[in-house]
């Protein structure tokens, strides 16, 4: 119950403006709402009942949803197959217990509390009539122009910890106050126009819940089979949620006897014990993230289903377990059935190709058919899903991320030749939950989880366990550097770093260069002296990174930054010879051009950065030129700023291509990882300079493109 209530979006029409309400809501719970509730005083029962309908169509299994007072419109909304949990009620609204009785003991039922009185009035009811109170207001708010008088922080404290049910806060809550209301006892923090006015409804959703959770390491319950030998189910779950900095927990759906020679017998518990192992963990914790693995048969996958219903968490990876490595159908047509029907709750699905082809119910016997079902899986689910092409037989093993639209991003790396493989998918699938869990979005999590699972795939035949298919090892990366750091740094980089950009990346993206850039209306005199000063730029940056080469603790740094100071130089003399030449039209002046005020200022704060010596400072500062240029190419190429970006005939075609590409993407991948690693050893203060010059880097970017 109490995960559900975390964070909760009550719905105003004027404040979700011409975004709309349904568009508001499908953002927010897909940046983690995890409660909506429908509160539009001026509709009727039956226009309160469409839009319940189309919430429940637009959440899909993600969230749960209320709505307010109206009570017939959940009757309403229930018959044409809405899923609607419950009901939230005010004092002057319907009575809370024939609410109860009309909507049955599972129903969701809240009621507003602001006074000991009124929470006396909850006491006096039969226990379990009233699920939750909304409790507030926090202080004035305009969105409820009628609000009783305001609680503030310790008020809210008190009544909270008098409340004979979880309490929610509500009432000009804002982002900075949710680590304090979840200090003072609140279940969950209820936002109106914090959410319904966002300018980004995901990413503040998303910002609501890493403020909620705190530093604290997320909390994920995985529900699968235990693997005796330790390499794969919930024995590398553990392992795997461990790495990536969560707190692991488990639900064990089958007991094998296995090693790394194979399964030997299996012994499937009932559904009813799996049950009351997700009840008695949901009954205490508040689980962040849910990875399923090994379900054995349709009861269980049913009862999973279920639970789900009435307990989901944020974020629900599903690694559809259905084909053995031998090729073996794991599962009967009912439980493949009960399976695709446990697909639509999860947010994310990891199968493999063999799974793909069962999942999508046709051959899959290239990428381009795996990308093709994924696509497909996605539209029918409502989930995203990762392609794995591990099992294809190239020398890259290509992953990628594929929602209803297609591709989302795609990975590509040299295949790693261990025979260590044993539970790579389930550690995979661990390692994406707890990473979302922590607050990355799905690229983000994909990126950070594939490279630690190529850390750990590269190390595993140093573990010499067992004479067949040995497991990962799931610590390497930890164990070099020396030891369990404090908290995975993983995270700072690419969470608290990456998301410390957002508004630069915000600016950047509304920036009429950039907006003309992509729609191809960028005059062409334009484009050439923002060429013209980034060849300037390029010229230098080459000097900068190959400081860096020469500063690298390791050769393989070395080597990188050598290799990227090449290419950087390369990038420059390519820029001269296909667009800085008197043939394009380019001006005298541009053609003459030195480094403008901006350019300078930006190779400043990269030639200071060199100048200290300091190698974590100097690849954190070239660092955003890798990262906002990978972002910005790989939006900009799959359309985000209007498909014409994608026009083969779009006058820039060929620069939008270059920064799309997935060479650069890998490389900005590996920079992420070395800066990563450099701020992992690092103390306090040299992270501290590390972000600084990152966080300068990327305000340069933005100047750079503000022409
Ligand atoms: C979670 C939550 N708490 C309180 C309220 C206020 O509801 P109510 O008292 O019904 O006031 P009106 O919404 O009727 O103005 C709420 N909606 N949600
Ligand atoms: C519905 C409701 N109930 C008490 S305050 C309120 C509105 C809260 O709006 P906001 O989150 O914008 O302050
Ligand atoms: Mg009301």
């Amino acid at each position: 119950m109490n995960a559900a209530l975390s964070l909760y979006l009550v719905t105003d029409a004027a404040a979700c403006g011409d975004r709309g309400v349904i568009d508001t809501v499908r953002e927010a719970v897909a940046g983690g709402v995890t409660i909506v509730q429908l509160r539009d005083k001026h509709a009727t029962d039956a226009e309160s009942a469409d839009l319940l309908v189309e919430l429940s169509a637009a959440i899909d299994g993600r969230a749960m949803l209320v709505v307010n007072d109206r009570l017939d419109a959940v009757q309403q909304a229930r018959a044409r197959g809405a899923r609607v949990d419950g009901v939230h009620l005010g004092q002057s609204d319907a009575a809370v217990q024939r609410a109860r009785e009309l909507l049955g003991p599972d129903a969701l039922i809240g009621l507003t509390a602001n006074t000991p009185a009124h929470l006396d009035a909850v006491r006096a009811l039969p226990a379990g009539t009233v699920d939750y109170v909304g409790v507030g207001v926090i202080r004035p708010t305009s969105t409820k122009p009628d609000h009783p008088p305001a609680l503030g922080i310790d008020g809210f404290a008190a009544l909270a910890a008098a409340s004979p049910v979880p309490a929610v806060a509500i009432g000009g809550v804002g982002i900075t106050d949710v680590a304090e209301l979840r200090d003072a006892g609140a279940a969950g923090v209820a936002v109106v126009s914090a959410l319904c006015a966002a300018e980004d409804p995901r990413a503040t959703a998303r910002d609501f819940r890493r403020q909620w959770r705190g530093q604290r390491p997320p909390r994920v319950l995985s529900i699968a089979g235990s693997d005796a030998s330790g390499g794969a189910g919930i024995q590398a779950d553990l392992k795997s949620i461990a790495a990536n900095g969560g707190y692991g927990m488990t639900a064990i759906t089958a007991l094998t006897a296995q090693n790394t020679q194979g399964v030997r017998d299996v012994h499937v518990p009932s559904a009813e014990f799996l049950r009351a192992q997700l009840d008695a963990i949901a009954d205490d914790i508040e689980i962040d993230a849910v990875k399923i693995g090994m379900l054995a048969n349709a009861d269980i996958i049913r009862t999973v289903g279920e639970w789900l219903t009435q307990h989901r968490p944020g974020t629900v990876v599903l690694d559809p377990v259905m084909v053995a490595t031998s090729g073996d159908r794991l599962l009967d047509a009912d439980a493949e059935q009960a399976l695709l029907d446990l697909a639509s709750h999860a947010d994310l699905l990891t199968p493999n190709l063999s799974e793909l082809a069962v999942l999508a119910g046709h051959p899959v016997q290239s990428w381009g058919d795996a990308l093709t079902a994924a696509q497909e899986i996605a539209a029918r689910t409502g989930a995203l899903v990762l392609a794995k092409g591990g099992h294809l037989a190239f020398a890259e093993a290509p992953d990628a991320l594929v929602g209803r639209d297609g591709v989302i991003a795609e990975y590509t790396a040299e295949r790693i030749e261990t025979t260590s493989t044993h539970g790579t998918g389930c550690s995979l699938s661990s390692a994406l939950a707890t990473a979302h869990a922590r607050g990355m979005d799905w690229p983000q999590a994909v990126h950070s989880s594939r490279q630690w699972l190529r850390e750990s795939l590269r190390a595993a035949g140093a573990l010499e366990v067992g004479r067949g298919s040995g497991p990962i090892s799931h610590f390497a990366g930890l164990w070099k550097r020396g030891g369990l750091a404090t908290r995975p740094i993983a995270a700072d980089v690419r969470v608290d770093w990456w998301n410390s950009t957002a508004s630069v990346r915000r600016d950047i993206d509304a920036l009429p260069f950039i907006r003309a850039l992509a729609d191809g209306t960028l005059e062409r005199e334009r484009f050439l002296s923002y060429l013209a000063q980034d060849a300037l730029y390029l010229r230098e940056y080459a000097r900068v990174m190959a400081e860096a080469a020469r500063l690298a603790p390791t050769a393989a740094e070395q080597a990188f930054w050598a290799q990227s100071a090449q290419g950087a130089i390369a990038g420059e003399l390519e820029l001269h010879a296909s667009w800085l030449t008197p043939s394009t039209g380019i001006s005298a002046d541009t053609f003459a051009a030195e480094p403008s005020a901006v350019a300078t200022a930006y190779l400043d704060h990269l030639r200071a950065a060199a100048f200290t010596g300091d190698y974590a400072v100097l690849i954190a500062a070239v660092l955003p030129c890798f990262w906002l240029y990978t972002d910005l190419g790989v939006r900009l190429h799959a359309g985000e700023f209007g498909a014409h970006a994608l026009d083969p005939d779009h006058p820039f075609a060929s620069w939008l291509a270059t920064y799309a590409d997935p060479a650069f993407a890998i490389a900005t991948e590996q920079a992420i990882e070395y800066v990563t690693a450099a701020a992992a050893v690092a103390d306090e203060a040299r992270r501290e300079r590390m972000h600084r010059a990152f966080a300068v880097a990327a305000e340069h970017e933005r100047a750079f493109f503000d022409l």
